[in-house]
């Protein structure tokens, strides 16, 4: 396979970057044809509230591309000092507005403001991050909801590698509410076996050597080594850390890629993995959502 740039892929490189591309590509066609048969876009408004680094990049990235979409962006960015009042004042009026149909609120958010306080204050049908507890619920039982973009991602790269996951071992290393707990819980519904691990695993190596499928969402650069993967394995890299080496700033992921990437079959690279995709996703996250609350389907 080559990209035009004359060098060949590494077919087992999961490229997320490009995947991601072809979303949004769809995307694109999706909103035209919502503009032009039902006269309407679907809208984005994302929240930041003061200025914290791995915010800045998404944010960054995140608006482009919605744009590039054909959807409408509406940025909102507040002082560092903004009350839980004033933001809670500022959800509930893009709560009402029906250009609005998807709302995120970077996170983190500054110590004022209790975070759990405003993913509660989201109407759960635009709550485009999937992180309400309504939405929670809705992925546990088997409901209609909206689907966290980070590890929806990781399910599409995973089905596009191997197609039916049903039997297959994953091995799920975090417990956040974010990645961990919702990425297992669509793992399940694929009629995976799914182990969560932890901080207080007691053999962290040793249920990783199990596992078909890894997905690393602990947040702790490199730590999951080669010798604790099975060969042929999957590995999915959802880590995105920066940190110094050589004097240099470097973003790295969870997986130890160098020492993984002999014994698998597959595995994302950091950056252009996983990444990409939660953008990609959130993007398809708002186009559901604005369907739903327009009450047409979504195109083809
Ligand atoms: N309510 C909320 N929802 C989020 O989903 C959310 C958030 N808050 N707060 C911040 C984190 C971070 N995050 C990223 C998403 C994509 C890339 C991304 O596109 N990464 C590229 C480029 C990275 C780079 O070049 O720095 C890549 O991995 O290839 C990065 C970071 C979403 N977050």
């Amino acid at each position: 396979m080559s990209d035009g740039t004359g060098v060949a892929k590494d077919p087992k490189v999961i490229d997320g970057k490009a995947f991601a591309e072809g979303l949004r590509a769809k995307l694109a066609r999706q909103v035209a044809t919502l503009k032009e048969k039902h006269g309407f876009v679907p809208g984005l408004a994302v929240v930041l509230v003061g200025e914290d680094p791995a915010s800045k990049v998404y944010v960054r990235n995140k608006g482009e591309q919605t744009k590039a979409s054909g959807m409408a962006s509406f940025e909102h960015k507040l002082d560092a000092a903004t009350s839980q009042a004033d933001l809670l004042a500022l959800i509930d009026t893009l709560n009402k507005d029906p250009k609005v149909n998807g709302i995120l609120c970077q996170l983190p958010v500054p110590k004022q403001i209790d975070p759990q306080a405003i993913i509660d204050a989201i109407d759960p049908d635009k709550d485009v991050d999937g992180f309400h507890v309504v939405n929670a619920g809705r992925l546990a039982t088997g409901g209609k909801g909206l689907v966290p973009c980070t590890p929806y991602g990781c399910l599409l790269l995973l089905k596009d590698r191997l197609g039916d996951l049903a039997g297959k071992h994953a091995v799920v290393i975090g417990r956040s509410n974010i990645v961990g707990k919702p990425m297992a819980q669509l793992l399940l519904n694929e009629s995976c076996t799914v182990t969560i691990a932890h901080s207080k695993t007691k053999d962290l190596p040793g249920e990783v050597r199990r596992a078909d499928i890894v997905v690393a969402a602990v947040g702790r650069p490199e730590m999951v080594k080669g010798d604790w993967i099975k060969e042929g394995a999957v590995v999915i890299d959802v880590g995105i850390n920066r940190i110094e080496k050589d004097g240099k700033g470097k973003l790295v992921g969870d997986v130890d890629y160098a020492s993984c990437y002999p014994k698998a079959s597959a595995i994302t690279p950091v950056p252009g993995g996983v990444g990409p995709m939660t953008i990609a996703l959130l993007l398809n996250n708002t186009l559901i959502a604005a369907c739903r609350q327009h009450k047409v389907a979504l195109p083809e």
